[in-house]
């Protein structure tokens, strides 16, 4: 039997996730992500997902300066920098860095000690490349602030009083199960290859619309929209023409995303005034009221919104995504090859048999 997209196909058993896309409910360890949003840092709940344990306060004070020491890029790597066109895409500037940084990180076989460091420097990347195109000086990381205050202080050379928003989007989009992206991360590690190549092969699936890269369509989407009175009309041009609505629907959430309700509450309390968000508000409204497609919001709808609010371009939400997401892609590899298989699916061969080889001379050019 073809399932087709894998759909509803359990590929092994894993303690890091739950997700109950009935309910709309979703665990990291056996605790709700709205409670970690609301409560812990990055650097705790990626220790949590990466050691399977809350860490004491001084376990959480070692590994947070642990994170903080690995922030730099490699000089070489940096040199790099200076030699990119200006207009790259920054999940490639991502692959690009991670290639290279994953070629010189030596051949330990501490998977976690490796997951952390690289976990560390997406920031870096991130921003170093932000402020080279944008012809301003780099800044160096800094390490008396937290993973995303320096990540923001890096980036825009200042702080942000809003900065836990931020910290609780990316706790909400560490970790989501057997996604798309974490799949592919999971092929690449099951044929025993190195964690980077995991990562970067994670973060090509990533980019695609239907899955992290749906972050970067919907405030244009929101922008053609225009405004609250044109929803209805949007919504049915998008039926009629067969096209997707970003930001809305799921695999496996088959009502509301939690994480989706959570940030629409951060948006309502700290942006009410966005024109976005009063956009997107009104098409959540319009579509599950109607019960259009069945679909609900899911949590690129608000997470590109509170991104967009909180000042990144557009062009670099699929890489905040990936970098809170990382922590998940890499937990998720420790744990599967920790009892490895290899991942090799197979398919119905539906093409014809006992074709004739035709030489090349005898091909009819018509067909
Ligand atoms: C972080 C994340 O990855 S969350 C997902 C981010 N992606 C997006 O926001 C892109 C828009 N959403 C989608 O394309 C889909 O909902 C997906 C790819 C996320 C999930 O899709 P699947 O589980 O494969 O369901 P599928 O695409 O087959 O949809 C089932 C039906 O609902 C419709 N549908 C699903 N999502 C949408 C949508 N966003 N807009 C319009 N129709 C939709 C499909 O057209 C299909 O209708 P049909 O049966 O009449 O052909
Ligand atoms: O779970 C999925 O299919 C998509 C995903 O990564 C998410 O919603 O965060």
């Amino acid at each position: 039997m073809i399932q087709k997209g894998l759909e509803g196909v359990k590929i092994c058993e894993s303690s890091i996730c739950y997700l109950d896309g009935i309910n709309g409910r979703l665990y990291y360890r056996g605790i709700p992500v709205e409670e970690l949003a609301e409560k812990s840092t990055f650097e705790e709940t990626a220790y949590f997902l990466w050691y399977g344990k809350l860490p004491t306060k001084s376990e959480l004070e070692e590994f947070k300066r642990k994170m903080a020491d690995y922030r730099e890029l490699p000089d070489e790597a940096l040199e790099i920098l200076y030699h990119l066109p200006k207009d790259l895409h920054y999940i490639d500037v991502l692959k690009i860095f991670l290639s290279i940084h994953g070629s010189m990180d030596g051949n330990d076989e501490d998977l976690r000690e490796k997951a952390i460091r690289v976990a560390s420097v997406f920031p870096t990347i991130l921003a170093y490349y932000y402020r080279y195109s944008k012809g301003k000086e780099l800044i160096k990381p800094r390490k008396d602030l937290s993973h995303v205050e320096n990540f923001y202080y890096m980036m825009f050379g200042e702080r942000n009083e809003k900065i836990r928003l931020l910290e609780s989007a990316f706790i909400l989009l560490m970790e989501q199960d057997i996604n798309a992206s974490t799949f592919a991360a999971l092929v690449i590690a099951s044929t025993l290859s190195d964690l980077y190549s995991c990562i970067v092969g994670a973060l090509g699936a990533l980019k695609g619309p239907l899955h992290g890269g749906a972050s970067e369509k919907v405030p244009p989407m929101l922008e053609e929209i225009g405004s609250e009175d044109r929803v209805e009309e949007f919504v049915q041009k998008c039926l009629k023409e067969k096209r997707k609505i970003m930001g809305f629907g799921h695999r496996v959430y088959k009502t509301y995303d939690p994480r989706a309700v959570f940030l629409k509450r951060v948006l309502q309390e700290h942006f009410p005034d966005s024109k976005l968000f009063r956009i997107a508000s009104k098409l959540e409204e319009y579509i599950v009221s109607n019960k259009i497609k069945n679909i609900y919001p899911n949590v690129d709808l608000y997470s590109s919104v509170l991104f967009e609010e909180l000042g990144f371009p557009r062009n670099m939400f699929t890489a905040l995504f990936a970098t809170a997401r990382v922590v998940g892609w890499t937990a998720h590899v420790i744990e599967y090859v920790s009892d490895n298989k290899l991942i090799r699916p197979t398919s119905e061969y539906v093409g014809p048999m006992d074709v004739e080889y035709i030489p090349i001379e005898r091909r009819d050019e018509n067909g």
